[in-house]
């Protein structure tokens, strides 16, 4: 089998097993999260209270922590679903964002990693350059960043992935996935997803429902949550019609995951081998 099959596979594993997703997540792109978790077939749940998140934790298939809008609160009620998820083995999926913009968020950040085991950690270069510990992050501005160059993602991919023994995703022009060893570089998706807030949280909660339905191999769900967020930006944007703007491109990237399949995503990954692909030692 060639690797975009078994990146299609991963993802079919969804509509098969329906995963349940639990979210602490931001409460700007909440709602983008659910409905995008919803339209590739799996089940999404939000229990950000300290005195439900861990139960709620037990209950799922995969966890997502997502530090987007954090709070006082945010750090017990994450760090109580992501023990419960290690302790019984559920792939816990962490979307750092903006976590260079504040010294609040970075230890936040710095408290989850150090406290729990994840599974994936899902963001763009920027975040992931700082928590490699890379001092030049000019890169980060809010919540936003640009990756577009395969050589500065793949090596920080790897190192993230390497330094907290957890599959690395870094979004961008370009996206990477590396376990540490292997790379995985594809390069779908369009710009106009940078004009709509929530696609990279959905790509992260996107990657939870893949390795909620395939918990046993993180990169191919990782790659396949990946996968699925960046086409389904291109075939949104296909999709437009003259005079249709921001608005409806966010609904046609919900109505594009809905529609996916996986032997689409199969036909329309494109892998860019430049920076050494899957199966690297
Ligand atoms: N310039 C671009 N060209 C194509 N796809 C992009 C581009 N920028 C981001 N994307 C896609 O948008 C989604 C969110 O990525 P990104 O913008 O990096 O996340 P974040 O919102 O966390 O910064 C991913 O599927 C990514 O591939
Ligand atoms: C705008 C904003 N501010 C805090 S969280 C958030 C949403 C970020 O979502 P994404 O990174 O997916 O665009």
């Amino acid at each position: 089998m060639k690797l975009p099959q078994h990146i299609a596979e991963t993802f079919g594993m969804i509509r098969q097993k329906n995963p349940l997703v639990h979210h602490l997540t931001n409460v700007v792109t909440v709602n983008d999260c659910a409905n995008a978790v919803l339209a590739v077939g799996a089940s999404p749940v939000m229990a950000p209270c300290v005195r439900e998140a861990a139960d709620m934790a037990r209950h799922a298939a995969a966890v997502v922590l997502n530090i987007g809008t954090p709070d006082e609160f945010s750090e017990a009620a994450m760090l109580a679903a992501g023990r419960a998820a290690n302790a019984c083995g559920i792939p816990v999926v962490l979307d750092p964002v903006g976590v260079g913009a504040t010294p609040f968020r970075l230890e936040l950040v710095s408290t989850l990693l150090r406290e729990l085991q994840v599974a994936i950690i899902r963001g763009n270069l920027a975040e992931l350059q700082c928590l490699a510990g890379d001092h030049d992050t000019k890169a980060t501005r809010g919540v936003d960043s640009m990756a577009t160059d395969i050589s500065s993602s793949a090596d920080v991919a790897r190192r993230v992935a390497r330094h907290y023994r957890c599959v690395a995703a870094i979004t961008g022009a370009v996206d990477c996935i590396s376990d540490g060893e292997q790379l995985v570089a594809m390069r779908n998706g369009h710009m106009l997803m940078r004009q709509v807030t929530g696609t990279g949280c959905m790509a992260t909660s996107l990657c939870a429902a893949c390795a909620g339905a395939a918990p046993d191999r993180p990169l191919l769900a990782a790659c396949a949550g990946v996968a699925a967020m960046s086409l389904a930006g291109e075939f949104a944007y296909a999709a437009l019609h003259g005079g249709e703007g921001t608005g409806t491109y966010r609904q046609r990237i919900i109505d594009a995951l809905s529609t996916l399949t996986p032997s689409r995503m199969e036909n329309y990954i494109r892998l860019d081998n430049s920076g050494g692909n899957a199966l690297l030692g």
